[in-house]
């Protein structure tokens, strides 16, 4: 009798894949967020990445980080969550998990408390204190809302779609390689977080 494959994404790793994927939809140059939303059921409610608002050009709006505030992408571009929670293809989430690529600002964090969700799973952090996360922090304990960081594979587990034939590998190895890098662990904390 022919065993099931061993080799397959757990419940996180699926939906954090999903998140992952989502944020490369992103037009942000620096940083490409991505959610994903899933209800008590495990059953995925919402998606999202951090985009401009519908009808507001990609081409005309900044998409800089310094400068005069008018002029950089903090006060026109919708973050994941955001974009996630507004998606949502089921009226009631309560209950919910919200799976991100990036720790939840503040504004995101009161969205997250007022729609229902009760765990946030992230997979990145900026590194120091942010304020802007700081006070996410602070809201979401407050709240009861779990946060959980989430829990990579021990061992090298990497996805590779190939969009030209539409075929996709899912790799793992026992080790996990040192000299490759994480773009997980690649961003930075040089901005203030503005919602
Ligand atoms: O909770 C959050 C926080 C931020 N984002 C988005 C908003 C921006 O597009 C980037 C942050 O840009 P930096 O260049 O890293 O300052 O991330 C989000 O979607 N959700
Ligand atoms: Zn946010």
């Amino acid at each position: 009798m022919s065993k099931p494959r061993e080799d397959y994404l757990s419940w996180d790793e699926y939906f954090m894949s999903i998140a992952l994927l989502s944020s490369q939809r992103s037009k942000d140059p620096a940083t490409q967020v991505g959610a994903c939303i899933i209800n008590k059921k495990q059953r995925i409610v919402g998606i999202g990445y951090n985009g401009l608002p519908h009808g507001c050009s990609d081409k005309e709006l900044p998409w800089g980080k310094t400068g005069d505030w008018m002029e950089t992408k903090y006060p026109y571009v919708c973050h994941a969550e955001m974009n996630a929670i507004l998606n949502k293809n089921q009226a009631d989430i309560d209950g919910g998990t919200i799976f991100t690529t990036l720790y939840p600002c503040n504004e995101c964090a009161k969205l997250i408390i007022q729609s229902g969700i009760s765990k946030v799973v992230y997979a990145n952090k900026k590194p120091g204190s942010v304020p802007a996360f700081d006070a996410s922090e602070r809201l979401l304990k407050m709240a009861g809302v779990i946060i959980s960081k989430f829990d990579p594979p021990a061992s090298e587990k990497s996805l590779k779609i190939d969009l030209n034939t539409g075929s996709i590998s899912l790799d793992s190895s026992q080790q996990k390689s040192i000299s490759k890098p994480n773009p997980l662990q690649n961003i930075s904390n040089d901005s203030k977080i503005i919602a």
